[in-house]
């Protein structure tokens, strides 16, 4: 599949259907063809000889998406910025880039020269009135996208996508869940900013399939008064998110099928998804298929599907992140890098036509990361995960958490990961993070936060309560010293659980 094509035939045929919608503005498909065609026109003027990305900088306006397509069509990769990216890392990204042009959609506060505003954006694109010619459209190994990591498990890098990368990635995730003809024309929701790569899965999979992206800003999300209305009014039929974030929406009694009657299908990636959530929400949507996938931004958002029935979550505790798609194989290496005998765990390494290159100008990191390796007699690229996880006899994958965070205390070696799926055993509790308690570089306690039950009226005794009954399922040592009880767990701009947040209330 080539995105940049199918948007043109489109464009051509379904001219005037919605592509993208954001509060009162819309982008039909002819406008956002024609219009990134003409801005590209600028880009490429403008920059000639110059190749360097296009940075990107906004929110969840309409304009974000046609920047992004505009940058591939004038032959340059496009980095998004999401304005809740803090002003230092926005100069340290752009620095990194030396992008060839920067959009900044939004009021940008970072110390940075000559962006363009939206408005002049605008103004530029009524000017130009020729779409640039297809001929310096990106393709094939040249770089579709760089995002920058959040950091969540490491420093930020700039992991190139390649548009055979998304292409092949396009190819399967259009039939996530449903068959690729039950997507077409539908509305899918957008939750993560465009600066998580979760973001590629509702943008370019609902442009693939023709259908209608409805964005949610980020003040509607954190106000459930706006948030419960635009649920509605979405009329979404797929739904992309981190689990964190449909957990929240659970926190108010309606969000359920007679919200959202017309939901088809829940795709979930970038953390766990647990039992009670997936338990919790075929109530609250019985007729819904719930997706897991899995995957790290160096693969192209995700490469595992299992869909997830009542009979899976309630006989299989944590869930399994599922198959690989179609031209990604795993490989589980042990610490000495060799392969893991069957059904044994070690680290998660991918391969695959989705495998990213490699990172932006960090030849260092990416030899590191990256390798090349034969696979039924070709040569692909593969990528160490830095998760932990094992395959089963049926080929599902599991994922047993982050190698680096396996901690030492007391001269115990303790997966966290290991400890929270053991206190979401305790019945109050559905999730559960553990973090360390770090002095001098050396972990002296653990610190679990959780949620579930209504407020204790005593921390204290709830805390001890807790550690009393996990003696049940986990030995001493493992137990941590205090079990927090919070109404909810904080999310980081991404949506996914905010551990480094909790570090500092450790
Ligand atoms: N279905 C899933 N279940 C559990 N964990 C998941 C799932 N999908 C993704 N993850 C976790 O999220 C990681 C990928 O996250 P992502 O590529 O978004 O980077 P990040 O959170 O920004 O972290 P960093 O910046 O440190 O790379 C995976 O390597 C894995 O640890």
């Amino acid at each position: 599949m080539n995105i940049l094509n199918r948007l043109h035939s489109y464009a051509r045929n379904h001219g005037q259907d919605i592509a993208i919608r954001s509060g009162d503005s819309f982008f039909t498909y002819a406008q956002l063809d024609d219009l990134s065609g003409r801005l590209a026109n600028y880009i490429e003027e403008r920059c000639g000889g110059n190749k360097a990305p296009v940075v990107v900088y906004g929110h969840k306006g309409i304009y974000m998406i046609l920047c992004f397509l505009a940058s591939v069509k004038s032959g340059r990769a496009y980095c998004p910025l999401d304005i809740s990216i803090p002003d230092t890392r926005v100069e340290d990204t752009i620095s990194a880039a030396r992008p060839s042009v920067i959009f900044a959609l939004e009021e940008m506060t970072a110390d940075v020269k000559g962006a363009i505003s939206l408005e002049e954006t605008k103004e530029i694109i009524e000017k130009t009135k020729e779409p640039i010619d297809e001929s310096h459209y990106v393709s094939g190994d040249d770089v579709f996208y760089i995002i920058f990591t959040s950091g969540s498990t490491g420093t930020p890098k700039g992991v190139q996508i390649t548009a055979d990368n998304l292409n092949h990635y396009l190819e399967w995730s259009v039939g996530l869940g449903t068959r690729p003809e039950d997507k077409l024309g539908k509305v899918f929701l957008n939750q993560a900013p465009f600066s998580f790569d979760l973001s590629v899965m509702d943008v370019y999979t609902c442009l693939a399939s023709r259908g209608t992206l409805y964005l949610l800003d980020k003040e509607v999300q954190l106000d459930f008064k706006r948030l419960i209305p635009a649920l509605q009014e979405s009329g979404a039929a797929v739904w992309v998110s981190t689990p964190s974030f449909a957990d929240m929406c659970m926190a108010d009694k309606s969000f359920s099928a007679e919200l959202m009657p017309k939901l088809e299908t829940f795709l979930f990636c970038g953390e766990t998804l647990t039992n009670t959530t997936a338990l919790k929400l075929m109530e609250r949507f019985p007729d819904a298929v719930i997706m897991n996938t899995y995957g790290p931004t160096e693969s192209t958002v995700a490469v595992t599907e299992i869909q997830v029935t009542k009979e899976l979550a309630e006989t299989v505790q944590p869930l399994p992140v599922g198959v690989p798609k179609p031209g990604t194989f795993f490989e589980i290496h042990q610490e000495d890098g060799s392969l893991a005998p069957a059904g044994e765990s070690g680290e998660i390494i991918i391969v695959g036509d989705t495998v990213s290159a490699g990172y932006f100008g960090r030849e260092d990191l990416t030899r590191k990361a990256f390798f090349d390796c034969m696979k039924d007699g070709r040569n692909h690229r593969a990528y160490r995960t830095g998760d932990k996880g094992y395959l089963d006899d049926e080929g599902n994958l599991h994922y047993q958490g982050r190698i680096d965070l396996q901690i030492k205390l007391n001269g115990y070696r303790i997966e966290i990961e290991d400890i929270e799926k053991n206190i979401v055993r305790l019945e109050e509790i559905s999730h559960a993070v553990v973090v360390p308690n770090i002095k001098e570089g050396k972990v002296k306690s653990l610190t679990a936060f959780v949620t579930g039950c209504t407020k204790p009226e005593s921390g204290f005794k709830f805390s001890k309560e807790m550690k009393e009954r996990l003696r049940a399922f986990l030995p001493a040592y493992m137990i941590p010293k205090k079990i927090v009880h919070m109404e909810n767990l904080p999310m980081n701009n991404n949506g996914k659980v905010d551990r480094k947040q909790l570090g500092g209330l450790a």
